[in-house]
């Protein structure tokens, strides 16, 4: 154990990158995305790194966390991450304010915490062992290829605001002028579809809903899956759809979708759990969450009602072992894991690779928003998506390499934002003023 290497250092580098107007139920994104960066250095000169949503709030909460985390062998992990649970350092930085109508989904910030801390650790751990992360994780290292899918969005007019989103060149793929480009129509997510599709070899889409009438959204999935029949097509309105709604939409398309995101959500007294459960029985369609299965006592109560088939278990707010569990109970209970995302940088990209090469059993290909952030790496051989699959890369640890000036150049980006947390609705204000959330309401529907 004397050789056990001690961790000497903890850096919290906060990131930003660019993104295109993306439109959700939340708003638009704005032109910038930011991620926060954990390095843990220890005494054997190895790097380990994980990276989350950059909220402020969560950078107070990992500074916090580092006084924890320094000085300790990294075999200690298992510890240190009690330790940083029983702290619930997260309740001394409180949010400003926790309403749903305010949040469209839960901030996990103090998981968001764990979850960072943890994958450094694991990357310091595997580096030590010379074992890639995956085979530290539940059912160790179960396979190397991880299907994920062609997310796609409506984007807005970038004309119609002051931010400065880019243009984009067709130089190397028509994908990355495409993906700034106005896409509002179903022919405009097909056209979109077909770039990516053919720049990563995605067999299966997810349709980002939300924004229109729930009729558009519908025909939108239609007009995917006419264009690629043998492609599994799922639509996620982050719980906007009445339930009659969403089972009038959604009834009879077991041919066009494969499974439904979050179609409903809580609504005259009913829980999300609930209204999911009835939207099942009645439509007979398999039903994905990232909303209402967060945490093991959410997951309990979705799992006793029956209401969900596809926890979407995120490691970014499960953490990577407990995100590597839940793929171990899918896999052991019927269900199908599968991985939620957001805007992110290559190493969550290395993150959820691990953790679909982790996970037994069937899966559903995973959600990364990485192809909209493609060609703004921040480690020296970015894990790329290559046949609609990612391969993960024979090294140990995550099996990343940080390029350091392009992390200086990002956190310099971050550093220049006036505006540093996520504020979808802000954004929306440029398109529609005094656009204000609600979760019943879609987005472009004012
Ligand atoms: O606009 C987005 O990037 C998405 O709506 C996410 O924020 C959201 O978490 C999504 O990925 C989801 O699956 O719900
Ligand atoms: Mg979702």
């Amino acid at each position: 154990m004397s050789d056990t290497p001690v961790i000497t250092d903890m850096q919290i580098i906060p990131v930003a990158g660019y993104d295109s107007m993306l439109l959700n139920i939340a708003g638009a994104h704005s032109s910038y995305f930011a991620r926060v960066l954990v390095l843990l250095t220890d005494s054997a000169g190895h790097t380990g790194v994980g990276e989350a949503p950059a909220s402020l709030i969560l950078q107070r909460i990992l500074r916090d966390a580092a006084p924890f985390i320094i000085g300790k062998k990294i075999s200690q992990l298992n510890a240190m991450l009690t330790t940083l649970h029983e702290q619930d350092l997260a309740a001394k930085h409180p949010l400003q304010s926790e309403r749903v109508d305010e949040h469209p989904w839960s901030l996990e910030k103090h998981n968001n915490a764990l979850a960072v801390i943890e994958t450094a650790l694991l990357d310091l751990m595997g580096q030590f062992l010379d074992e890639p992360v995956a085979q530290l994780l539940g059912a160790g290292k179960v396979r190397d290829e991880i299907p994920v899918l062609g997310y796609l969005f409506y984007i807005a007019d970038r004309h119609k605001s002051d931010l400065p989103y880019r243009e984009g060149s067709s130089r190397e793929h028509e994908w990355y002028q495409l993906r700034h480009q106005t896409a509002l129509t179903p022919a405009d997510v097909v056209r979109l579809a077909e770039a990516a599709h053919d720049r990563y070899g995605f067999k299966d889409f997810k349709l980002k809903g939300g924004v229109h009438a729930g009729e558009v959204e519908i025909e939108t999935a239609q007009a995917l899956k006419k264009r690629f029949p043998q492609a599994r097509i799922t639509v996620d309105p982050n719980a906007s759809w009445q339930l009659d709604d969403a089972i009038r939409l959604c009834k009879g398309l077991d041919d066009v979708l494969a499974y439904v995101e979050d179609p409903c959500g809580a609504e005259q007294g009913y829980s999300g759990r609930e209204t999911l459960a009835e939207f099942k029985r009645a439509t007979g369609l398999r039903v994905a969450t990232n909303m209402i299965a967060n945490d093991w006592r959410q997951l309990n109560h979705a799992l006793q009602l029956n209401a969900i088939d596809i926890p979407l278990a995120d490691p970014h707010f499960w953490t990577l072992r407990s995100a590597a569990t839940i793929a171990q109970l899918c896999n052991e209970w019927h269900l199908t894991m599968g991985c939620h995302s957001n805007n992110h940088f290559d190493i969550s990209l290395a993150m959820l690779a691990h953790l679909g090469a982790a996970s037994p059993g069937e899966i559903t290909p995973f959600d990364t928003h990485w192809i909209w952030q493609d060609g703004q790496a921040l480690t020296k051989e970015p894990l790329h998506i290559r046949d609609g699959k990612i391969t993960l890369p024979d090294k140990p640890g995550l099996g990343v390499e940080l390029d350091m000036s392009a992390v200086e150049a990002a956190n310099r980006l971050y550093n220049s934002l006036s505006v540093k947390d996520r504020n979808d609705a802000l954004v929306m204000q440029q398109l529609i003023p005094g656009w204000a959330f609600s979760g019943k309401q879609p987005t472009l529907m004012r």
